[in-house]
């Protein structure tokens, strides 16, 4: 490579969900870039997240849906197809390979470096290649760290050597494990264990907390609860992990627990045991004291995606490094922002439109992020829930309705549990924040955050009619029973 060939207007480090985006979207506004990757292209949201553990679960929410449909419950009451189901997976994640997503960044005329990059002061990036070769590249307007984030483990007696499963290996796992035990209580503990329970593992949940998905409503945590339950997952709540011992390499794993849940026997015995403890940037080795930051922290940054407190504004972080919501849908619409952000700044415009929602601010992070889990009754919200907006000192108004007698979902399932709620900010008299819990409920969520993000008046809302008979039907309860 000619040193002409290194300059580039964009460098984007990490070539995952985000940084794919955000490259594509610089690229797009008449900027050349590049991106550098360390391992594969599609990051982990393709090969050990959101895409591998969607096809582990896919087949046990159609399979759940079919039993609770008179006329299929027969013909769905047998075990999963398990090598059909790790199959299936392994083809959603292209073998882990990554030829079909080098492709398409050379379509979109991005270009790529494979290596690990570190920044080596303003505007630099050197990347070292697996064969130990470096290239320096140089930005001309911008570096994007796209570099996400890794599963944090706790620092616990024994866990080194206990070969615990992160969430790499528990979307990965080519066996299912006769005994797993899934320590955490957020997304990833309730989602792989309502997949590796439905693959025939017993699980227990061990949980340090009062309940599950603690940083959304309460009812969808209780909700969750009693499903994974009901499916034979033993659930221990205020219960930590103290130590872990694998003493034979090919044998059992021991957990020592402690707390209120412990109970009086306060070890138990698995074959794998799952950290979903939350997670920690990858921004350790990235070379970020060269330009005054702290190595190992997420990175700071305006609604603009722009790395605070670097001087000449060049350096900029989104998606999970910049820890504003750790989902792919979102880190993407950071990219789509950064990259106008960046291109607009290059082309030299005076102006940006940084009021909230405006084109070259992400403001949906704090106000109306979406997420749906995909257990088992599924969780689909978006906004805040009624505790953040009293904390945020709003003056609100809750309205529940209890979805199963909303005729559509009804007919969804026999007997059908879920429950809705919407928190209405009475000063703004719109929605600023809506939860559903039951089946099927993901596919409503846009209908949602259309309506928190478009700051909808509820009078008008109640002009928006839900096809009879679907579960959409909801939202007219929740209206009525708000306008009484
Ligand atoms: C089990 C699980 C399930 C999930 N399911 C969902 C879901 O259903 N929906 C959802 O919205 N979100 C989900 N998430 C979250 C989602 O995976 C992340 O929010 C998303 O992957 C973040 O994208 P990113 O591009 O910021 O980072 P990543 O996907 O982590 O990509 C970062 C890339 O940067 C590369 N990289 C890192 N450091 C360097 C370096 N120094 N040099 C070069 N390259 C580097 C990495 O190799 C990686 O390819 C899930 C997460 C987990 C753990
Ligand atoms: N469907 C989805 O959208 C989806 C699915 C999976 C993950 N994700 C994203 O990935 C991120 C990571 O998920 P996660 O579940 O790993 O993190 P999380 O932060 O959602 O949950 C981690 C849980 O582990 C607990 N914990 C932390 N340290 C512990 C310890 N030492 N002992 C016991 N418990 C401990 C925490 O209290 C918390 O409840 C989430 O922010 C989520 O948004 C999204």
């Amino acid at each position: 490579m000619g040193a002409a060939m290194d300059v580039y207007d964009v460098i984007v480090l990490g070539a995952g969900p985000v940084g794919e985006n955000l490259a594509d979207r610089a690229h797009a506004a008449g900027l050349s870039a590049v991106i550098v990757e360390s391992e594969l292209i599609g990051g982990e949201c393709s090969y050990w997240a959101c895409m591998p553990s969607k096809a582990l679960l896919r087949p046990v929410i159609a399979r759940a849906d079919a039993r609770r449909t008179p006329g299929v419950q027969q013909a769905a009451a047998g075990p999963l197809d398990v090598p059909a189901v790790l199959a299936n997976r392994d083809a959603f994640t292209s073998h882990w390979k990554d030829d079909g997503q080098a492709q398409w960044l050379e379509s979109a005329g991005i270009d790529l470096v494979r290596g690990h990059g570190r920044i080596d002061g303003p505007r630099k990036v050197t990347v070292t290649a697996p064969d130990g070769q470096r290239r320096t590249l140089t930005a001309r307007h911008a570096v994007a760290v796209c570099t996400g984030s890794r599963a944090a483990l706790p620092e616990l007696r024994g866990l080194a050597d206990a070969r615990p499963w992160t969430s790499r290996e528990a979307t990965s796992a080519q066996h299912v494990p006769g005994r797993l035990a899934v320590v955490g209580g957020g997304v990833v503990a309730v989602e792989m264990a309502t997949a590796w329970r439905a693959l025939g593992a017993e699980v227990t949940l061990l949980v340090r907390g009062r309940g599950l998905l603690p940083r959304m409503e309460p009812f969808a945590g209780e909700l969750v609860a009693e499903a994974l339950t009901e499916a034979g997952v033993v659930l221990r709540t205020d219960t930590s992990v103290t130590e872990v011992r694998r003493s034979e390499p090919a044998g059992p794993v021991t957990l020592t627990l402690a707390g209120d849940g412990a109970g009086a026997n306060a070890t138990i015995e698995a074959d794998e045991v799952l950290f979903a403890t939350g997670r920690a940037p990858r921004t350790d080795d990235i070379g970020l004291e060269n330009v005054g930051l702290r190595p190992g922290t997420w990175l700071d940054v305006d609604d603009t995606c722009q790395v605070r407190g670097v001087p000449g504004g060049w350096l900029y972080a989104a998606g999970d490094s910049n820890h504003r919501a750790l989902l792919t849908h979102q880190g993407k619409y950071q990219a789509r922002i950064a990259g106008a952000v960046i291109a607009a700044r290059a082309q030299g415009l005076p102006l940006l439109e940084t009021d909230p929602w405006g084109a070259h601010v992400a403001t949906a992070d704090t106000a109306g992020a979406p997420q749906v889990v995909f257990t088992d009754p599924e969780v689909a919200a978006v906004g805040l829930t009624a505790a953040d907006a009293e904390s945020a000192g709003r003056r609100i108004r809750v309205v529940d309705q209890d979805l199963g007698q909303v005729a559509g979902a009804s007919l969804y399932a026999d007997g059908y549990r879920g429950r809705a709620r919407m928190v209405v900010d009475l000063d703004r008299d719109h929605l600023i924040g809506v939860t559903f819990v039951g089946p099927a409920v993901g596919e409503l969520l846009h209908s949602a955050s259309l309506a928190v993000v478009a700051e909808i008046p509820i009078e008008r809302l109640w002009h928006a009619v839900p096809a009879y008979p679907t579960i959409s039907e909801v939202w007219l309860r929740l209206l009525e029973a708000y306008r009484g």
